[in-house]
């Protein structure tokens, strides 16, 4: 530990020791194979702490490793990416500090999605929009959260739609059949995280996914990431060792998704890949799966650049 509260890779300052067994994001990734198009944005990505300079929320779950702005800027330039869009992680709670101190360093190329309680006030709204805040989230996954009750939640929507925010939701597949009304009741747009996080091992045209596919297709206020194969994926091969087919199982759902609604699909690093438990991805070898789920120019350049332009800069600057 050190006192220095300056982020060095692996170690998280300011006096919070990382959960035991936690995996540190990857080092040195490679360059990817597949060039990114101008303008591409890496839509789901997070920043941690630096935990002296922005201390981890008393009410988390996990305390990851450090994971600056400065190296996630360093990561995007390393990439190809243009433009980030980062997403506040339950580790930091509804204290929104590091994600808007990123924002206001990334000069313009960031935009953000808070996490915000059903207290907040309008001004504390203007401050975050200001700073480049464009969503809340909503998380129902019962190892990362407590579950809010869905007036608040109810409540949060009424006060961001004005500003012309979406909701970002993360939930697990099982968990879709219960939430699938109030889910389907937001007025504002959707995001939901990681295709809402089926399990690959179940048919892609079997009744969970199925599910999911209908959702969509019923709501078109609902987007969707198809993020976090490495998250996902249960035979992998890992994207590691210069393995740029990588998590061939999460591919026909990604593709599947990417086929039916490639106007409303966006795709991110999820860099520092927190909680993952088997391995570490190399995020140059994770760029490689985009051409496998995106398969044609025109669906990587609706993926990475004009669906999260609409989303995040809708005004072109
Ligand atoms: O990075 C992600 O999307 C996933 C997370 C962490 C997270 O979302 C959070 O803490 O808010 C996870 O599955 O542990």
């Amino acid at each position: 530990m050190t006192s220095s509260g300056t982020a060095t890779h692996g170690v998280t300052t300011g006096g919070f020791d990382k959960t035991p067994g936690w995996l540190d994001w990857y080092d040195g990734p490679a360059t990817p194979a597949f060039r990114l198009p101008a303008g591409a944005v890496d839509a789901h990505c997070h920043v941690f702490g630096p935990g002296g300079e922005f201390p981890y929320a008393p009410e988390r779950k996990y305390t990851p490793c450090d994971a600056s702005a400065a190296q996630l800027f360093a990561l995007r330039d390393h990439l190809g990416f243009d433009r980030n869009v980062i997403v506040q992680a339950t580790c930091h709670g509804a204290d929104n500090s590091a994600l808007v101190d990123a924002l206001r360093r990334s000069e313009g190329r960031a935009r953000g999605v808070a996490t915000v309680r059903r207290d907040v006030t309008a001004e504390q709204l203007a401050e975050l929009h200001a700073a480049g805040v464009r969503g809340v989230r909503f998380n129902f996954v019962k190892r990362l959260v407590d579950r809010v009750p869905t007036d608040s939640l109810e409540e949060i929507v009424a006060k961001i739609a004005p500003l012309g925010w979406h909701v970002v939701i993360y939930f697990e597949a099982e968990d879709l059949p219960e939430l699938y009304d109030f889910f389907s009741a937001i007025p504002t747009d959707l995001v939901v995280d990681h295709m809402g996080r089926p399990d690959v091992t179940k048919d892609v045209d079997g009744p969970e996914f199925g599910l999911f596919l209908r959702f969509m297709r019923e709501n078109p206020n609902v987007w969707t990431k198809v993020t976090c194969p490495e998250r996902l994926s249960v035979t992998g091969p890992r994207a590691l060792d210069g393995e740029r087919d990588a998590y061939t199982d999460v591919v026909p759902f990604a593709r599947r998704v990417v086929e039916l609604f490639p106007d409303r699909v966006l795709w991110g690093t999820d860099w520092p890949h927190p909680n993952l438990k088997d391995h570490m991805p190399d995020d140059g070898l994770l760029v490689d799966h985009i051409p496998h789920i995106a398969t044609t120019p025109e669906r990587q350049r609706q993926l990475l650049v004009d669906n999260p332009h609409r989303l995040y800069w809708p005004e072109g600057e």
